[in-house]
């Protein structure tokens, strides 16, 4: 059983002055109200909803809910007074790409650019996106609009796995990447562990032990793609020795003790992972889905590392609960560091 809090009871019981502002670029969804709506109640933060102010209220007032007194407010793109800052803002940002200011004013009224350039300008603290947008669109706006950490390799994204009750062997872990680099070169995979152990600080609240996951463990197997995950944990060891790291190993050999004490005799991290580093995206984006789904856990994400400030995306098959603890990540990455990890 592990012990590690969930993101919303861990923002609970994270004590802080801080009064975060999360924008939700899908402020008309009504599971992205519903959890906005659970969020301000249980005072993790203030919530903007963007979108068409008449479709956003007749979501709130399905679900419930009321902007008065409520920690919610509602911004439309189309009516916005910030629109014309953030024209400007994303004229400047963009036109070494080629974009004039018109393209630049019809862009903000986007509701994701919208939000992203609310993050960026400092009227909130992050942005969640995704419960109907697609992942690609969500994470290029964030890396368009808000950038990279000055301190970052690449951006790259993770999903917190919490295990039911009934789990064997069950902890909470972090899976990366599930959700953005497609095919990482050894270098990249490297980067992408790293990014990983802090957010495992920042999130689970413990030290990493990463696993570079293959289809081969120690050897057992020859082929190209093993030997990129062999030279991304060399690189990690090489250059950061104090980090928890080993590999190449097989799932069962990063996550069953019996199974790692037989087939990586001696591993400081074999059976004990928390931290899965999938070798490219169609293994981690079927793997999380597969402990999802047939494993039964909660699985919390596109969490992404690496941005300069936090922005968020979900699965299109995320419930309301989803978003709120999406909000509770995108506040604790907040307080965290600065740069979204
Ligand atoms: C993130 C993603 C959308 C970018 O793809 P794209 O827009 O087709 O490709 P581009 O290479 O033109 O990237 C767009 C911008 O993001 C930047 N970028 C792309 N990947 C990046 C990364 N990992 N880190 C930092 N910057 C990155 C590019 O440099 C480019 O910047 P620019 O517009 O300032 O030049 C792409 O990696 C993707 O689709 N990933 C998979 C998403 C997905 O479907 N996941 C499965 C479901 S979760
Ligand atoms: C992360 C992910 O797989 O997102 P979606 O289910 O929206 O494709």
């Amino acid at each position: 059983m592990t012990t590690t809090l969930p993101p919303v009871d861990l923002l609970k019981a994270t004590p802080s002055n801080d009064q975060p502002v999360i924008a939700l670029s899908e402020g008309s969804d009504p599971r992205v109200v519903a959890g906005a709506l659970a969020a301000v109640e249980a005072q993790l933060a203030n919530v903007i909803l963007v979108g068409p102010t008449a479709e956003v209220e007749a979501t709130l007032e399905a679900v419930g809910g009321s902007v008065v007194g409520s920690g919610l407010s509602i911004h439309d793109p189309a009516v916005s007074e910030l629109t014309d800052e953030f024209a400007t803002a994303f004229y400047e940002l963009r036109k070494h790409k080629g974009i004039d200011q018109d393209a630049a004013r019809k862009a903000v009224k986007s509701p994701l650019v919208y939000a992203a350039m609310l993050v960026r300008c400092g009227h909130a603290t992050g942005t969640v996106g995704g419960a109907v947008a697609t992942t690609s669109d969500v994470l290029r706006t964030a890396i368009q609009v808000i950038g990279m950490a000055p301190d970052a390799a690449m951006v790259s994204s993770f999903f917190l796995m919490y295990p039911p009750e009934s789990a064997e062997n069950g902890r909470a872990m972090l899976y990366s990447d599930c959700g953005l680099v497609i095919d990482p070169s050894a270098q990249e995979l490297a980067a992408i562990a790293t990014a990983s152990a802090q957010s495992c600080r920042t999130l689970l609240r413990s030290e990493p032990k990463i696993a570079m996951l293959s289809f081969s463990t120690m050897g057992s197997a020859r082929h190209a793609a093993v030997d990129k995950v062999i030279t991304a944990t060399a690189a990690l060891r090489a250059e950061q020795p104090d980090l928890c790291v080993d590999g190449e190993m097989q799932f069962d050999t990063a996550f069953v003790p019996s199974v790692g004490e037989n087939k990586a005799p001696g591993s400081q991290v074999a059976g004990q992972a928390n931290v899965m580093i999938f070798p490219n995206l169609d293994a981690g984006n079927i793997g999380y889905k597969l402990t999802q789904r047939l494993g039964g856990y909660a699985a919390i994400g596109p969490v992404l590392q690496g941005l300069a400030k936090p922005a968020n995306d979900l699965s299109r098959g995320c419930s309301a609960s989803d978003v709120t603890q999406m909000i509770a990540v995108t506040v604790l990455q907040s307080q965290g560091t600065s740069d979204g990890n």
